[in-house]
């Protein structure tokens, strides 16, 4: 079998990471041949044209053919994956708020299309930012598509939450299960481990040993871990100098292979358009505890949400009610 995957923004850093990593058989596995076709802006061609050539240099045996272009007519005609990372990232001080703008007006013509050309099994997951609001306009602009096809990656905040209470409590990253990701990939959403286990253990419960008691491992939780695990990408524009583009291309790479082939090890986090649940306004695209069955995402039902966990579930949405008010006067919806 052969699988068409497409990249937007390919000759950019989180393209760059992808790339190599999919022709290598991480996302699809190693009996599944790709073909690939990478969307840039003019301006971007040289980048991604040079990416192919050394995809060429890596003599991938599961790489049948490459394919560089600035027309999305031709890069997600016939595609069954489409990375919607092509857009502007954040620089030091800017917030996602500040890019609606800025990338909004890419995503309406690439869910046109898509709606036009993509095969009938396609799976999109939006990696530029502002994410959730870019796959809520690519959907709205490609009525043929289920909606639920189109998602955002909140991967990477699951995952640093993940590694964070890896690090903390001193188990492999594999042992952590079951935390959740709310809302937006922003610095609104909520890093949940309420349900979250370590060894058949609840997280909340470790952490209240660790801490010595329930009320300082709740102040750790709102003091330490969800503003480190939300503002994460922060930290790392600080440091490095420039935003995540390996753990991005890691975390995109860990949502669509467990999309196609199905979650182990718990469930994880997914942002897709809300069905209602969990009180999140039908149709906006927020983050879910999510599992893959059957290839298709399915929202985690029916947890109990206490008061430290409903406020704040509720001030993420409200941000993505505001962005979609945002990008509607902005005449983008
Ligand atoms: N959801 C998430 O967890 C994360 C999202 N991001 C976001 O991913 C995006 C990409 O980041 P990087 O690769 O580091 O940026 P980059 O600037 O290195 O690459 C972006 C590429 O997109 C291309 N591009 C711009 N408009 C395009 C269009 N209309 N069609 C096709 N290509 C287009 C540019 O020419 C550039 O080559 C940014 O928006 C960034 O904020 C980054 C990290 C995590
Ligand atoms: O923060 C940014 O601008 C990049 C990003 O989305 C992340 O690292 O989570």
């Amino acid at each position: 079998m052969t699988t068409t995957i497409t990249i937007t923004g390919a000759g950019g850093q989180i393209g760059y990471a992808l790339l190599f990593r999919i022709a290598a058989g991480d996302l699809l596995g190693p009996d599944e041949r790709v073909r690939l076709k990478l969307l840039e802006i003019p301006q971007g061609l040289r980048g991604a044209e040079g990416a192919a050539l050394e995809l060429q240099d890596g003599a991938f045996g599961l790489l049948e053919s490459v394919d560089v272009t600035d027309d999305a007519g031709v890069a997600f005609d016939g595609t069954n994956i489409a990375f919607l990372v092509g857009s502007r990232p954040r620089t030091a001080g800017m917030e996602r708020g500040d890019l609606l703008a800025a990338n909004g007006g890419i995503f309406g013509p690439q869910g046109q299309a898509l709606n036009a050309g993509a095969a009938d099994d396609v799976r999109i997951v939006v990696v530029g930012n502002p994410a959730n609001t870019n796959a809520l306009i690519a959907a709205a602009h490609a009525p043929d598509i289920p909606s639920e096809r189109f998602t955002a990656l909140t991967r990477l905040d699951h995952n640093r939450a993940v590694g964070q209470l890896s690090t903390l409590l001193g188990v492999p990253a594999s042992e952590v299960r079951d935390v959740t990701i709310w809302g937006n990939h922003s610095a609104t959403q909520f890093p949940d481990v309420a349900h979250a286990t370590v060894g058949g253990r609840g997280v909340p419960e470790l952490l209240a040993e660790r801490f010595g008691g329930e009320v300082a491992a709740r102040a750790w939780l709102a003091d330490e871990f969800i503003p480190r695990v939300a503002k994460r990408g922060a930290e790392i524009i600080e440091v490095r100098g420039s935003s995540s583009v390996a753990s991005a291309a890691n975390a995109a790479i860990d949502h669509v292979r467990d999309w196609v082939h199905g979650t182990q090890n718990g469930w994880t986090s997914v942002a897709l358009p809300s069905d209602g649940s969990y009180d999140v306004p039908a149709g906006l695209v927020s983050s879910f505890p999510a599992r893959s069955v059957d290839g298709a995402w399915q929202i985690v039902r029916d947890l109990d949400l206490d008061d430290f966990a409903a406020p704040r579930i509720a001030a993420s949405v409200a941000e993505l009610v505001e962005e979609r008010e945002a990008v509607r006067t902005l005449g983008l919806l």
